[in-house]
């Protein structure tokens, strides 16, 4: 029988180790546990081996190559195959380092080699309750504090990086809750579900929390946590509210690494969707078909009621954005924007699909495929039989500006107004705008970072 696996994901000093050492002191089953800290230090290594010497019949195995998902097709497969080949245990905790992305670990376990002996059964991912509501609840502080910690991916924004960890989970644990007011707290977990209405929030003191919460959690679901982010239903939504009744959030902007991709010299490009790059997570969001034959849960999330002043709200237009207004805006974002993140179509990148992900203080921008409507009419049509629900403009074919905003205390519509006034005018449409310079990546997975100027 496969041995289930709980992944324990969150930013840097949420809490995860100190959860992870009470849950192995009170846990009723025998736990083995893989840490992985980046850095040559195994701290946590070391904290929790020191706890379950105490403790009877747990493994602890650090990975000592840094992050997981720099060593995912090699070490952590053979790190945990390893431990279930040599050791009895009835449950295996990964506690993924405060800089991993969940989803490549995941998959590791779904689709990966560790997918044998092992069945992933859910992902827990440790939010810390006071840090969390002064960057992300807090519209009214002006003192929005950074993220620390090194970035694995050298370029990622470090918040964008810890709602991607809140945005694929299935149980939200809110730590470090005597260090916020009630009032705090409750819009802390409002913000959660909206980011993510799918998973469960629970909120805990120091890490305390009943084991069956955690190792109990059965419900992991690649497919659903991959659609659970709370900005890609809006955006899902939207598609299917104005486009056709169908609609898919993520459609094949497809991915290419060169100017002259041609999907018959490489027909298993539709394949590679299935690739992870952990420098590059979001990929997968554009490039994944997915069938959808379990029933929707999400649409009633998409537009919650606003709570404690919170909106969600989409921007969809088929009109490029002017490079430079749309760098200026981003540089004045306001401070309740909470999450905006989607695909953009920039003047003077005309092949290139971007992604813009806001969290933080900081957009990455990154390129995260191709336009179909930049191939050959022959492939288009390759491509468009794939993909009969994609959306398509006589004009302009997929090209499109499709973001989802998320804001607490921010009106919205003011924000899109900006929008619209970075968008060419009709005077800039009859000028050379294939050829404007800009800042926005060219290549795939190249980021541009934009951070908001004080
Ligand atoms: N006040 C307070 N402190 C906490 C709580 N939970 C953990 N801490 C403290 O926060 C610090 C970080 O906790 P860790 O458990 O090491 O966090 P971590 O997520 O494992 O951190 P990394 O290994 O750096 O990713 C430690 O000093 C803990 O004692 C809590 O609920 N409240």
């Amino acid at each position: 029988m496969s041995v289930p696996v709980t992944v324990l994901s969150g930013e840097l000093g949420a809490g995860k180790t100190t959860l992870l050492s009470g849950l192995l002191e009170s846990a009723d089953r025998d736990v083995a546990v893989l840490v992985n800290d980046v850095g040559a230090v195994n701290v946590d290594a070391d904290l929790v081996e020191a706890r379950t010497d105490l403790a009877t019949g747990e493994d602890v195995v650090a990975l000592e190559n840094g992050c997981i998902c720099c060593s995912l097709g090699g070490e952590l497969s053979r790190a945990v195959i390893q431990l279930w080949k040599e050791h009895e245990f009835d449950q295996l905790v990964v506690e993924a380092s405060g800089v991993s992305e969940p989803e490549p670990i995941a998959r590791q376990f779904v689709r990966g080699p560790a997918g044998g002996p092992y069945d992933l059964s859910g992902i827990v991912t440790v939010v810390d309750g006071r840090r969390f509501h002064d960057r992300f609840a807090d519209a009214d502080s002006d003192d929005v504090p950074a993220v620390q910690g090194p970035d694995d991916s050298g370029t990622r924004p470090l918040a964008d990086l810890v709602l991607a960890q809140v945005e694929f989970c299935d149980l939200l644990v809110v730590n470090k809750c005597d260090l916020v007011s009630d009032a705090e707290r409750e819009r802390v977990v409002a913000v959660l579900e909206t980011l993510q209405p799918r998973a469960e929030v629970v909120t805990t003191e120091h890490g305390v929390i009943d084991p069956a919460e955690i190792l109990g959690v059965e419900r992991f679901d690649l497919e659903a946590v991959t659609d659970a982010a709370g900005w890609k239903r809006a955006i899902e939504a939207d598609e299917r509210g104005d486009d056709h009744a169908h609609g898919e959030a993520g459609h094949d902007h497809c991915r290419d690494d060169n100017e002259h991709h041609d999907p018959h010299e490489h027909p298993d490009d539709l394949e590679d969707r299935e690739h992870h790059d952990h420098d590059h997570p979001e990929h997968n969001e554009y490039n994944e078909h997915h069938d959808h034959t379990e029933p929707h849960e999400h649409h009633d999330h998409a537009h919650p009621p606003e709570r404690y002043g919170i909106t969600v709200d989409t921007y969809h237009r088929r009109r490029p954005l002017h490079p430079e207004r749309f760098a200026a805006f981003l540089a004045d974002l306001p401070d309740g924007l909470v999450r905006a993140k989607g695909l953009c179509w920039i003047a003077g990148r005309d092949k290139q699909a971007i992604t813009m992900s806001y969290a933080g203080s900081e957009t990455a921008l990154e390129v995260t495929g191709r336009w179909i409507a930049s191939f050959s009419e022959e492939h288009q049509e390759t491509y468009r039989r794939g993909q009969p629900d994609l959306p398509w403009d006589e004009e302009w074919g997929d090209r499109e500006t499709r973001l989802a905003l998320i804001g607490r205390n921010v009106d919205l519509d003011v924000l899109k107004a900006r929008l619209d006034e970075c968008l060419l005018t009709d005077a800039e449409l009859d000028d050379d705008w294939l050829e404007y310079e800009n800042a926005a990546p060219t290549v795939m997975g190249e980021t541009t970072v934009i951070s908001i100027e004080s």
